[in-house]
């Protein structure tokens, strides 16, 4: 990183593009320096402050009176410029506009909600991992786990028809490329984001729900008045947004730490209960969501930097997660770790709303997994998907041996 200036009035200035082909592959050297360089670091090429130790991320995420949500939590300040797509009542909002949305998704997503489905998807999850190893020893674990459990349980679980669920993924990347700038990724997803945001926005409304799932809680609660029949659609779009892409990338985070750590994947053999701390332990490891964009309110001064009133800032989650003046030995991936505390869920009230069934998931397939196979391994070097903001794997070659 070419730090131009750092004079304690000038604000320490880079150059690199952390959207950039070569850091997305690899974020981890562009991180420690961001970190090194300073606080808050001015990315020129953006005119963005970009944020990468765990107190400054910490403090930002906390202080949404400051740095707000509503411009957006991607590079595009909706003040200046039209979103592609009609806002998120939760992600892209404040309070007091956030408050009904988000209270409302809490109770319907909430741990004690799914309780009642843990059952359902450890069988769904361990008739996934028979099936899988039925056809051998072999296999991808993108495809045949990190993709195909979220894909099986969750759409089910929002109560939306069979037909047409190939536009999820597709969608979901989309939208979290749209959260940076119009690069090469953008780009690729533009001529066809118009069908899937066509079907996505056709699920969201009551005749396409079916009873009992997320989607019809979600229009109950406008039948109580707790939302308006305009804001329900909208907030079955957060689940249908939200809720594949970032399992996906989290469970393939899980079985990638898992594989590269097999001291690891023996203690939790030994004790499954370990699933839990190993799912959090990977999300602050690998940060499925890495990065999250925040508007500034009025001029503020943080680590001897004035950052002036309604300037775009991008915290680091992923970085934040590794700073190794917060955590012991970050890189380590450690189920003895307490990982609470971590920003892979964001903090504050934007807190990820959706964790639980994030965790949910990957404990149940990960529970699955270990009660059937004894050792997992990788057959060959994995190959990264790129995002502009999210951690994710393209292919994972793996062998188990059975137990
Ligand atoms: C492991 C997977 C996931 C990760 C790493 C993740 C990460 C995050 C992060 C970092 C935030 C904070 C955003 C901000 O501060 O601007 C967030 C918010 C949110 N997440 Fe997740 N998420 C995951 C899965 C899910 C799932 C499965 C759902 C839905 C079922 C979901 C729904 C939401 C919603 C609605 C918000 C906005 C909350 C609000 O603004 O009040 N997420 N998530
Ligand atoms: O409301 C939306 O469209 C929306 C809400 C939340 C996310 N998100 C990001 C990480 N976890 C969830 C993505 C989209």
């Amino acid at each position: 990183m070419t730090i131009t200036s750092t004079a304690p009035s000038l604000i320490p200035t880079t150059d690199e593009d952390p959207f950039s082909e070569a850091v997305l592959a690899d974020p981890l050297p562009f991180q420690h320096r961001l970190r090194e360089a300073g606080e808050v670091v001015l990315l020129e090429r953006y005119g963005v402050y970009a944020m990468g130790r765990y107190d400054t991320v910490r403090s930002a995420l906390l202080d949404w009176q400051g740095f707000e949500s509503s411009a957006g939590v991607g590079i595009t300040d909706f003040r200046a410029e039209t979103p592609w797509r009609p806002p998120s009542l939760l992600l892209e909002a404040d309070p007091p506009h956030h408050n009904a949305p988000r209270s409302v998704l809490a109770k319907i997503l909430g741990p004690r909600e799914l309780r009642s489905m843990a059952p359902r998807w450890q069988a769904d999850a361990e008739a996934l991992v028979d099936e899988v190893v039925a056809r051998g020893t072999e296999f991808d674990a993108v495809e045949s786990f990190a993709e195909a459990f979220p894909l099986r349980v969750f759409p089910d679980a929002v109560g939306i028809p069979d037909e047409g669920r190939e536009h999820l993924l597709p969608y979901g990347d989309h939208l979290f490329n749209a959260f940076g700038p119009e690069n090469f990724l953008v780009e690729h997803g533009a001529p066809h984001i118009g069908e899937h945001s066509a079907w996505v926005n056709e699920q969201c409304a009551r005749d396409h729900i079916s009873s009992g799932g997320f989607g019809d809680a979600i229009w109950a609660a406008a039948d109580r008045g707790d939302l308006t029949t305009e804001q329900a659609p909208l907030v079955v779009r957060s689940l249908l947004s939200a809720g594949v892409d970032t399992t996906v990338h989290a469970i393939g985070a899980v079985l990638h730490a898992f594989a590269t750590h097999p001291d690891q994947w023996a203690r939790l053999r030994e004790d499954p209960s370990l699933a839990r701390v190993a799912f959090d332990e990977a999300i602050r490891l690998e940060a499925p969501v890495q990065t999250f964009f925040r508007t500034t309110t009025r001029e503020i001064e943080l680590g001897g930097v004035r950052i002036p009133e309604r300037r775009k800032i991008l915290m680091f989650l992923g970085s934040a997660n590794s700073d190794p003046r917060h955590w012991h030995d970050p890189e380590r991936f450690d189920l003895a770790r307490d990982p609470s505390g971590h920003v892979g869920f964001g903090m504050g009230i934007h807190q990820c709303v959706g964790q639980h069934v994030a965790r949910l998931e990957a404990v149940s397939l990960v529970t699955a997994l270990a009660r059937r196979v004894e050792t997992i391994e990788l057959t060959a070097a994995p190959v990264r998907h790129l995002n502009n903001t999210l951690r994710a794997w393209k292919t994972m070659p793996m062998r188990g041996t059975l137990a």
